[in-house]
C-alpha cells in the first residue's frame, strides 16, 4: 500500500495570495494535497475530530487585525489546541501576528506601512533558516509584534528599517510546534526565503510528528464530506453535451489594405442608430485584430442583471425570459456556449464567431458576495450584456488582410455579396476620399454639454480615508474611482436616426483622440460604450495547449514634452512605490490564475514601461496552463469553458479593485457613491472555437438609453419612426476615472493622475478639465 499522501489544511482569511501560498507548499511537499477553508467556516471544536486526517496547517495572510474576532475567525484559537491534537502549524503574517498576540506579544502599527515592499532580512541561520542564505522578502504589512513581554515566543528572523527600526520577521513557539513568518514567502519577489522555508518548516513538521508518534489519519469520507476536493481544483462544469457536430466556418480572405475597420462599419450601417452593433478594434499598436459583428435581426442578444434568476434571451422578433434554474449565469452561459461549437475557420485569426459584448464590474462583486451597492431605480440595466455573433469581419491591421467569415449553415451567398461590397467601397474611397470614413462632424460644442466633474475636495478627502484603512492593515492598496457626467443637450445637433448615430461620430472621434490598443464600439441597448483602454485583461488562446494570459497595468504616467521614455522608465520602473502597486496586483493576479487553472502559473514579464497615446504605464504578464491538458481531454474545457472560468474568478480585475480583493471592494463601495456598473468591468469575445479576449473597461464611456426594453419588446423592436422622439433627447454619459491609493500616495498627485486618465476621453465632448483642477 503506497503511504498516505501529506495533507495540508490552508486557513485562508479571505485574503488574495492565498493560491499563491497554496502553490508553494506543493512545491515544498511533494504530492501533498493542499484543502483550503476560511477562517470563518467552520469552529475549532468542530474541526478538532478532523486534524488527525491532516500532517499540518498553514495559516494564511489576510486583512485587519488579529485581535478583531471576524478578521482572525478560528486562527486564534489554533494555538491553544491541546496536546491531544497538536499537529505543526505555519503562520504567514496575519498568521504570525495572531500566533505572537495570543502568547502575550503586543501588537502595534508600523510608522511606516510595508505594502510590496522588499526589504533584506536578517536570520540566525537555524531552524526554519538553516541553510538559507541572503533573504529578500516581499512585506505587506501595517501591523507588527512586539516580542517583549511575550512568553514562548523565540524571533528567528528580523528586519532593520530605517522609519519603523527593528521589526520582527520570523518566530517559532519553544515548545509547539509553530513557526511563522511576518514577510510572505510565496509572492513573486521574495528571495531565499520562500520554498527554502516552506522546505525547512516541512522537515521540522515531519521531525516533530515523528518524535512525537504522530501519524496523519488516511482520507475518508467523513473527511472528504466537509474539506471536498483538493486544491488544484476546478470547478465541475454543466454537463451539457458539445454538439455532437459542431458548426463549421466558412471564410473569404481579402486583401485590402486600405480599408479601414471604421469604413467597414459604415459600409455595415452602423449609421443606424437603433439596430445593435458590435466592433472590438485594435485601433494602436501592439493590437492587431479588429473584430466586427456583421449582425441580423436574428442575432441572439443575452442580458442579465445580477439579483435577476433569469436572463433575456433575445433577438429582432422576440424576447424571452429564461430561467437560470439551478445555474448561475456563469454556468448557464458555459452550456449556451456548448451548444454552439465551432471548427473549421481560419488559424490565422483569433475569432470566428461566439459572444460579443461587456460584463460589469458589479458581476464580478457579486462573484466575491460582496452585493452590489444597488442605488434603487426603477430601471435595472444589465450586467451581462452579450450578443452572439454569427457573421463577422475580422481586420488584422498587420497584413491587411481582412476575412469575412460566417459559421451559419449555407451562407455562401452573404460571404460573396460581403466580399463584393468590400471591394467595391474601398474602390470609391480609394477614387473619392483622401479620408476614408466619413470625417467626426460633430464636435459638441462646448457650452452645449455639461460636464460634472468628481469633487475635488471629497476626492482628496477619500484619498485620506482610504490611506487610513491602509494604515490599519485592512487593504494593501485601493483602486479609488469616481464618476464624470456628461449631459449633452444640443438642440441643433443632428438627432439620432436610422442614418445617423452620435455615439458611432463620438466613437470615430475617441480614436482619433486616443488610439488604444482595446477599443471597442458596443451598441448593445440600452447600453452604449465608447472604449480606448489601454489595458487587456485576460486573453486565452484556443485549444489545444491554451494558455492564459493576464497583463494588469498599475502605474501610469501623464505624457508631456518633456517625459521621454528615459524619464517615463526612471519614474516608473525606478519608483518603489510605483513598482510596489505593481507588484501587488500582479500577486493578485497570480493568485487569481492559481485558483482556476492550478498549478501552472508563471510571471512572464514583470514592470515592463509601456507607451499609450496620452500616457506611459507599468505592465506585467503573468500565464497560466491547465494542469495535464485539462482543457482539451474534457469536452466541456474544449470549447473555452476553462478561460470562461478563469475570467470568473478573476472578475473584477484586480487593478481596477486593490489586494486583498473582496475586503478591499467593501471599503471602495464606502468610498464611491455610486455602482461603477460598466467602468471597471471588462468587454471582449469568447470564440466559439474556444479562445476568448477581454479588456479592462477603462479610459471609455457609456451611456444608457431607457427607452429601449426587453420586459415588453426585443431590444430592436424600436426600429420604427415612432422611436426617434420629436423633441431632443439630451444624451447622458458616464466617465469612470481612478488609480491605485497605496499608503505612500500624495492626495494631489492621485488626483492629476485620476484627471489624466479622465482627459484621454473627456476631450471627446469638446470638454477640458478646467484650470484649477
Ligand atoms: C482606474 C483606472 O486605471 C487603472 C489604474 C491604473 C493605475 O493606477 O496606474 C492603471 C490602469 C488601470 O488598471 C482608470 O483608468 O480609470
Ligand atoms: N498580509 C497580511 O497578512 C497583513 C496582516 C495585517 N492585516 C497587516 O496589515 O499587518
Amino acid at each position: 500500500m503506497s503511504p498516505e499522501p501529506p495533507r495540508i489544511l490552508l486557513v485562508d482569511s479571505y485574503d488574495s495570495f492565498t493560491y499563491n501560498l497554496a502553490a508553494l507548499c506543493r512545491q515544498a511537499i511533494p504530492n501533498c494535497y493542499v484543502h483550503i477553508i476560511k477562517n470563518d467556516d467552520i469552529e475549532l471544536k468542530n474541526l478538532l475530530c478532523y486534524l488527525p486526517y491532516f500532517s499540518g496547517i498553514v495559516v494564511g495572510p489576510g486583512p485587519g487585525s488579529p485581535d478583531i474576532p471576524e478578521d482572525i475567525g478560528l486562527v486564534k484559537d489554533l494555538w491553544k489546541i491541546d496536546d491531544a491534537h497538536l499537529l505543526p502549524i505555519f503562520g504567514v503574517c496575519l498568521g504570525l501576528q495572531s500566533l505572537a498576540l495570543e502568547y502575550g506579544a503586543n501588537l502595534r502599527r508600523l510608522s511606516v506601512v510595508k505594502h510590496g515592499h522588499v526589504s533584506a532580512v536578517e536570520h540566525n541561520g537555524t531552524d526554519i533558516f538553516k541553510g538559507v542564505g541572503p533573504v529578500d522578502a516581499v512585506r505587506y504589512h501595517s501591523l507588527h509584534v512586539e516580542l517583549s513581554g511575550a512568553k514562548n515566543m523565540e524571533e528567528l528572523a528580523w528586519t532593520l528599517d530605517e522609519e519603523n527600526g527593528r521589526v520582527v520577521m520570523a518566530l517559532r513557539h519553544d515548545t509547539r510546534p509553530f513557526w511563522a513568518v511576518q514577510y510572505h514567502p510565496e509572492s513573486v519577489l521574495t528571495r531565499g526565503g520562500g520554498i527554502e522555508v516552506m522546505l525547512n518548516f516541512w522537515r521540522l513538521a515531519r521531525n516533530w510528528s515523528s518524535s512525537h508518534g504522530r501519524v496523519t489519519r488516511p482520507w475518508d469520507q467523513n473527511a472528504d464530506a466537509i474539506f471536498g476536493v483538493p486544491w488544484p481544483y476546478v470547478r465541475p462544469l454543466p454537463s451539457t453535451p458539445c454538439i455532437d457536430t459542431p458548426l463549421s466556418t466558412s471564410t473569404i480572405k481579402l486583401n485590402i489594405p486600405g480599408l479601414s475597420a471604421p469604413d467597414i462599419c459604415e459600409v455595415l450601417g452602423v449609421d443606424d442608430d437603433s439596430s445593435p452593433f458590435v466592433m472590438l478594434e485594435s485601433a494602436a499598436h501592439p493590437g492587431q485584430f479588429t473584430i466586427i459583428g456583421c449582425l441580423t435581426s436574428a442575432s441572439l442578444r443575452v442580458t442579465h442583471s445580477i439579483g435577476d434568476s433569469f436572463v433575456h434571451l433575445a433577438n429582432g422578433e422576440s424576447c424571452d425570459q429564461i430561467d437560470l434554474g439551478s445555474h448561475d449565469v456563469w454556468s448557464w452561459l458555459t452550456s449556451f456556449m456548448n451548444k454552439r461549437k465551432v471548427t473549421g475557420g481560419s488559424s490565422e485569426i483569433p475569432f470566428w464567431g461566439g459572444l460579443v459584448g461587456y460584463l460589469s464590474y458589479e458581476l464580478g462583486t457579486d462573484s466575491l458576495r460582496v452585493s452590489a451597492n444597488r442605488v434603487c431605480s426603477q430601471t435595472r440595466h444589465p450586467d451581462v450584456n452579450l450578443v452572439f455573433v454569427e457573421r463577422s469581419i475580422i481586420r488584422d491591421s498587420t497584413s491587411g488582410h481582412i476575412y469575412i467569415q460566417s459559421i451559419m449553415e449555407d451562407d455562401d451567398e452573404w460571404l460573396t455579396e460581403m466580399a463584393e461590397q468590400l471591394q467595391s467601397a474601398a474602390r470609391n474611397y480609394s477614387t473619392y476620399s483622401s479620408y476614408n470614413t466619413t470625417p467626426y462632424s460633430t464636435k459638441a460644442r462646448p457650452n452645449t454639454s455639461t460636464v460634472i466633474l468628481p469633487d475635488r475636495d471629497l476626492y482628496r478627502s477619500r484619498i485620506n480615508l482610504a490611506k487610513e484603512h491602509l494604515f490599519a492593515g485592512e487593504s494593501y492598496e485601493l483602486c479609488l474611482t469616481a464618476n464624470t457626467r456628461i449631459t449633452i443637450n444640443d438642440p441643433l445637433a443632428s438627432k439620432a436616426s436610422s442614418t445617423y448615430s452620435p455615439s458611432w461620430q463620438r466613437y470615430k472621434h475617441l480614436r482619433e483622440l486616443n488610439p488604444a490598443p482595446h477599443a471597442a464600439y458596443l451598441r448593445l441597448h440600452p447600453t452604449t460604450l465608447l472604449a480606448s483602454s489601454p489595458e487587456r485583461f485576460l486573453s486565452y488562446s484556443r485549444p489545444p495547449d491554451t494558455t492564459y494570459k493576464l497583463c494588469p497595468v498599475k502605474g501610469t504616467m501623464r505624457k508631456g514634452p518633456r517625459i521621454t521614455r528615459a524619464v517615463a522608465e526612471q519614474a516608473l520602473r525606478g519608483s518603489r512605490k510605483e513598482v510596489a502597486e505593481n507588484l501587488m496586483i500582479v500577486d493578485l493576479i497570480r493568485h487569481d490564475m492559481h485558483g482556476a487553472v492550478g498549478e501552472n502559473v508563471e510571471v512572464k514579464q514583470f514592470c515592463t514601461v509601456e507607451e499609450c497615446k496620452t500616457v506611459w504605464q507599468l505592465v506585467s504578464v503573468i500565464e497560466g496552463q491547465s494542469a495535464d491538458g485539462a482543457d482539451e481531454t474534457a469536452s466541456h474545457y474544449a470549447n473555452g469553458a476553462l478561460g470562461w472560468e478563469v475570467l470568473r474568478r478573476s472578475l473584477p480585475p484586480g487593478s481596477m479593485t486593490g489586494a486583498p480583493k473582496k475586503r478591499s471592494v467593501e471599503i471602495l463601495q464606502t468610498l464611491e457613491d455610486e455602482e461603477r456598473n460598466v467602468y471597471s468591468g471588462v468587454f471582449g469575445y469568447w470564440c466559439a472555437g474556444g479562445g476568448g479576449d477581454w479588456s479592462v473597461t477603462i479610459r471609455s464611456c457609456f451611456k444608457y438609453d431607457d427607452r429601449y426594453e426587453c420586459d415588453a419588446h426585443s431590444w430592436t423592436k424600436f426600429n420604427n419612426p415612432d422611436f426617434y422622439p420629436g423633441v431632443h433627447e439630451p444624451e447622458h454619459w458616464v466617465i469612470g476615472a481612478g488609480g491605485a491609493i497605496t499608503a505612500l500616495s500624495d492626495p494631489d498627485a492621485e488626483w492629476d493622475e485620476m484627471l489624466a486618465k479622465l482627459q484621454s476621453v473627456l476631450r471627446v465632448f469638446g470638454a477640458a478639465v478646467p484650470r484649477g483642477h
